[in-house]
């Protein structure tokens, strides 16, 4: 899927977030988005995905109009949300929280969950196991796995690392540079070798605005920490 992002303004009460944001990931391709704490990315995603809605401009799938789609209607058109912190079912156990997504997107006979747990075993090993039990990594990796069940076109994920351990931040990384290609990818992250690592592109966003964008081989560390926390 191509997601295309022209102008968008969003603004939480009287305070401007976002500022004409305008950006495009081309089918297959994975797009990171960095920018200090505060820059307005998480917001940023909440639009894309019909979470937020946007004061002005436009967001595009495959070329279609979703600007004033409801959230439900692009997750269909197959568009799948990895949020910060995760918001798995903790009460549920791991294998319910990705019947429960795969029903949603009428994948009854669960073939996109043995997928899911063949990218991730942890989560076959812990099926029974209720996800509020899970450790950091592991709730992670079930976030992603309940978003991907849904098969999704493009996928949408917000600090994928964020308080992961090393060896499944690995994880991640080969997981998600085995979909590129297939599955159209925009991530925001803080962490710049592991963006670096699967990023096609980059856009840099500082207070609600685009500052910076560009292929990853054209973009110099220097370049892009100016924008970062660290
Ligand atoms: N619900 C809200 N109401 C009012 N202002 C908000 C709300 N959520 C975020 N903001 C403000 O919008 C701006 C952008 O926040 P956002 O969470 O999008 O930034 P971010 O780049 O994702 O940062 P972080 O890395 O800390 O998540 C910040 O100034 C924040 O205080």
């Amino acid at each position: 899927m191509k997601l295309t992002v022209r102008d968008l303004d969003q603004h939480y009460g009287g305070s401007q977030v976002l500022r004409s944001v305008s950006l495009e990931v081309e089918p297959g391709q994975c797009v990171a988005v960095l920018g200090r704490n505060g820059a307005g990315k998480s917001t940023l995603l909440k639009c894309l995905v019909g979470l937020l809605p946007v004061t002005r401009g436009s967001i595009l799938f495959d070329g279609a109009e979703v600007t004033q789609s409801p959230n439900y209607r692009r997750s269909r058109a197959g568009v799948a949300y990895v949020p910060q912190g995760r918001e798995i079912f903790a009460e549920l156990t791991v294998r319910e929280n990705l019947v429960v997504a795969a029903r949603a997107h009428g994948d009854a006979a669960g073939e996109g969950i043995s997928e899911a747990i063949r990218l991730f075993p942890v989560l076959g090993e812990m099926a029974d196991r209720r996800g509020g039990a899970l450790s950091g990594g592991q709730q992670q990796q079930l976030a992603i796995a309940r978003a991907l069940v849904t098969r999704p076109k493009l996928i949408i994920l917000d600090e994928p690392t964020e308080g992961v351990q090393p060896s499944i931040v690995q994880l991640i990384e080969t997981v998600l540079s085995g979909l590129k290609g297939r599955i159209s990818i925009l991530l925001v992250e803080q962490y710049l070798d592991f963006a670096a690592a699967i990023a096609d592109r980059f856009v840099v966003l500082s207070r609600g605005q685009v500052v910076d964008q560009g292929l990853r081989d054209e973009m110099s560390r220097d370049r892009l920490s100016r924008f970062m926390s660290v």
